[in-house]
């Protein structure tokens, strides 16, 4: 693990409503810092602002007040154009459920946004393959999403996630849909492209058991991050 930060949340305030008598705080002064290479559980009740923090880490939000930096670059201020470059390269999201296009095969769905960078079609086909491999989808790599188990569809979602090499993931509740079991091999495979990426993870979840096995556990409350 380098020391390198590569996700960092400085002291992040967003209120919904602002001004008017329903204005709700839902971030008070957030922070957190990830290096390459670590994945950060982040445990919130229902509620508590969880997506809301994940969406300004994605840069899908902007927060009111502090600092979002993404491989030490600061993120305020950058124009819609260079923040959705910075999204598109550098960071990757995975969802409880996969929302993966139907209409194309796994393997498709990790070329694709490959494409879309300007990756040749080979390259591109090669990453995919070698990341399926990595997380053991690599026989599935002609079916589509609805042929796949759900753990299949899942590690294929990662590996969407993944391709065009972000620095940073951010993950909602990504086994919350799927039995203990499949959960289990779910996390592993996650676990081991962190590892073999060196990416910054920030994973929410309801899953203590899980969370446990991540580098640190973090919890929100009150708006801000505090250590479990
Ligand atoms: N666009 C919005 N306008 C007004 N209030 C909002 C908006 N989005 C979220 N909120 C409120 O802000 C608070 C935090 O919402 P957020 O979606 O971040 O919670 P969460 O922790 O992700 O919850 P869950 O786990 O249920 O998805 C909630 O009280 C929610 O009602």
């Amino acid at each position: 693990m380098s020391d390198m930060i590569s996700l960092e949340l400085d002291g992040i305030e967003k209120a919904y409503n602002k001004g008017t008598d329903k204005e709700v705080a839902v971030l008070r002064g957030a922070s957190v810092a990830i290096k390459a290479g670590e994945a950060v559980a982040l445990v919130a009740p229902s509620g508590t602002g969880k997506s809301t923090l994940l969406h300004i880490a994605g840069l899908l939000d902007t927060a009111d007040a502090g600092a979002v930096r993404i491989g030490g670059e600061e993120m305020t201020g950058l124009s819609d154009r260079r923040r959705t470059g910075v999204r598109r390269r550098d960071v990757g999201f995975v969802y409880q459920f996969h929302h993966l296009l139907p209409e194309f095969t796994a393997e498709e769905n990790i070329v694709l946004p490959q494409l879309a960078e300007g990756v040749a079609q080979s390259v591109a086909a090669g990453h995919a393959r070698a990341l399926m491999e990595s997380v053991g989808v690599g026989g599935r790599a002609d079916h589509r999403p609805a042929a796949l188990s759900g753990g299949e569809q899942q590690r294929v979602a990662f590996c969407r996630a993944l391709a065009n090499r972000p620095r940073v993931l951010l993950a909602d509740e990504p086994t919350g849909n799927l039995d203990p079991e499949t959960s289990d091999t779910v996390f592993e495979a996650m676990m081991t492209l962190v590892r073999e990426t060196g990416l910054a993870a920030l994973i929410a979840t309801h899953n203590m058991e899980l969370a446990a096995r991540m580098d640190r556990v973090l919890r929100l409350q009150d708006g801000r991050i505090v250590c479990d």
